[in-house]
């Protein structure tokens, strides 16, 4: 099975979850477009669900597959967020932002009663941190900032390259209007203690640690699809 046939499989399972009438919010990258094309098929069945897109690129795939879209303002609380990650670690903390989209997705999956996280298992670590983590800045200030991000992780023993997310020439610019610091870290044993430091900084406007958030990942292998449950 190549990688986007795991993707599939995920999205698959996650659409059991999805019930006629619920508020869903609808998460961003390859793996949640893959969740988008099934469920605007379910829509196209007669499904009903009013979706709430964690990006402008998912919204306007739904809106090509006909997936109805409302907004936070108007739909305030939803039942259920589907979306893809970047890292999972054993309790569900997870990294995302590899696509830039963290600051709505983090917005929408505080919105929703769950969250459901769907990957491939090459997503799977015991501790987060391969990946590098996107914290979203205000492009203002941003030499200070990134200076108090250093400072802040050199007091948690982190250290590590800061780099700009770049697009061709010029910073990647988030759909908020932000920049991206990607921060190779290394493994981060304390998650909680970084996202406490990271929000302190007047800057950071958000981080891609996504902690407590998920209430289960969908991850698909060669050999299947499994719900992975917070470890206690
Ligand atoms: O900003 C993007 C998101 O956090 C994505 O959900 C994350 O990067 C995973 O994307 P993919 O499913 O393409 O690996």
């Amino acid at each position: 099975m190549d990688a986007r046939q795991l993707k599939i499989e995920a999205a698959r399972e996650a659409l059991g979850h999805v019930e006629d009438g619920m508020k869903l919010g609808i998460g961003t990258g390859s793996t949640a477009e893959e969740f988008v094309r099934l469920l605007a098929v379910k829509v196209g069945e007669g499904l009903s669900i009013i979706g709430v897109p964690t990006s402008e690129r998912t919204a306007a795939l739904c809106t090509e597959l006909g997936v109805p879209l409302s907004t936070l303002d108007e739909t305030p609380r939803l039942d259920l967020t589907i979306d893809g990650a970047d890292e999972i670690d054993p309790h569900l903390g997870l990294i995302k932002g590899g696509g830039g989209a963290l600051l709505r997705e983090k917005i929408v999956a505080a919105a929703s009663s769950k969250m459901i996280v769907i990957a491939d298992a090459s997503k799977l670590v015991d501790t987060l941190g391969r990946f590098p983590l996107p914290i979203e800045v205000n492009p203002f200030g941003l030499g200070a900032t990134r200076a108090a991000i250093e400072d802040a992780a050199a007091r948690l023993g982190l250290k590590g390259e800061l780099t700009l997310r770049m697009t061709n020439d010029a910073p990647f610019v988030t759909d908020g209007g932000h920049f991206i610091i990607d921060a190779s870290f290394g493994r981060i044993p304390d998650t909680r203690a970084l996202s406490d430091a990271l929000h302190a900084i007047p800057g950071v406007v958000e981080h891609g640690l996504f902690l407590g958030l998920a209430k289960a990942a969908i991850v698909a292998e060669a050999g299947g699809v499994r719900t992975v449950r917070p470890a206690v």
